[in-house]
């Protein structure tokens, strides 16, 4: 199966309250420029048949529930989401080698024709520092954690891992090119950091080893959504040339 050349590297956070709000904005973008990714939020409250409609617009979607479970529950949601045809979906790490096994195994089982979404794992949140994680009772800093958990997620067979940007050239060193690194907190130089605490530009972030990155906010909330993903596409080829 062809896991991540192709395709465009951005993906477009659509953290919107609604499907009105989240197909107006998709309207407003195109296919070759941009992948999208549905959370909590819109998912709770549009349901599979949002995905469908995103399909429909000619958008690969990365279903980004952070599923975080026992493996009985964990394999069950990525099957489920599996039968929708999503190209992405993920599990938190801190659930265990055991519990990414099992997902990896459900996707597997009901991969058809060699296709099956791809299954990566959240090492550490973007909007954490080391002082967030040591309030959690962490004892690591962030760069430990997020390795241990990386490492973790690489021994289970996933495909890849959400994290930073920071971490993402040590990922691609220590697991190889075809471990993704998919990095949210991605902030063009001008933009309000929001949340987000471990941050970078499109173009430093690819320089140092993302192979995807998520960009919400800065797309989302822009009067001219399409205009600021060309310019990312541009950094992020400058960054690659
Ligand atoms: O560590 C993580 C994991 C997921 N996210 C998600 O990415 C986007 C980022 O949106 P911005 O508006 O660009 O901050 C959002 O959907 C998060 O749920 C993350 O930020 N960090």
């Amino acid at each position: 199966m062809s896991l991540i050349s192709s395709g465009p590297r951005v993906i477009v956070a659509l953290d919107f309250p609604d499907a009105d709000a989240a197909l107006s904005l998709a309207s407003r973008l195109n296919p070759s420029q941009c992948r999208l990714k549905v959370g909590f939020e819109l998912f709770v409250s549009a349901g599979p048949a949002l995905i469908e409609r995103l399909h429909a617009l000619g958008f690969q979607v990365f279903l980004d529930l952070k599923f975080h479970d026992i493996p009985n529950t964990v394999a069950g949601a990525c099957r489920a989401a599996a039968r929708l045809g999503v190209w992405m979906v993920n599990v938190h790490a801190s659930g265990g080698r055991p519990m990414m096994e099992t997902a990896r195994e459900a996707l597997e089982s009901v991969a058809t024709s060699g296709q099956r979404p791809l299954l990566i794992a959240v090492t550490v949140l973007t909007s954490m520092d080391d002082g967030d994680l040591a309030g959690c009772g962490v004892t690591r800093t962030v760069a430990e954690q997020a390795h241990y958990l990386a490492t973790l997620t690489h021994e289970a067979g996933l495909d890849g891992v959400v994290c930073s940007a920071h971490e993402a050239g040590a990922f691609r060193t220590a697991f190889g090119e075809r471990f993704l690194r998919v990095t949210p907190g991605i902030r063009p130089a001008d933009a309000a950091l929001g949340d987000q605490k471990r941050v970078m530009t499109p173009g430093a972030a690819m320089g140092l080893g993302s192979s995807h990155l998520v960009i919400g906010r800065p797309v989302t909330q822009a009067q001219d959504p399409g205009a600021v993903l060309t310019a990312v596409n541009r950094e992020i080829a400058d960054a690659l040339a």
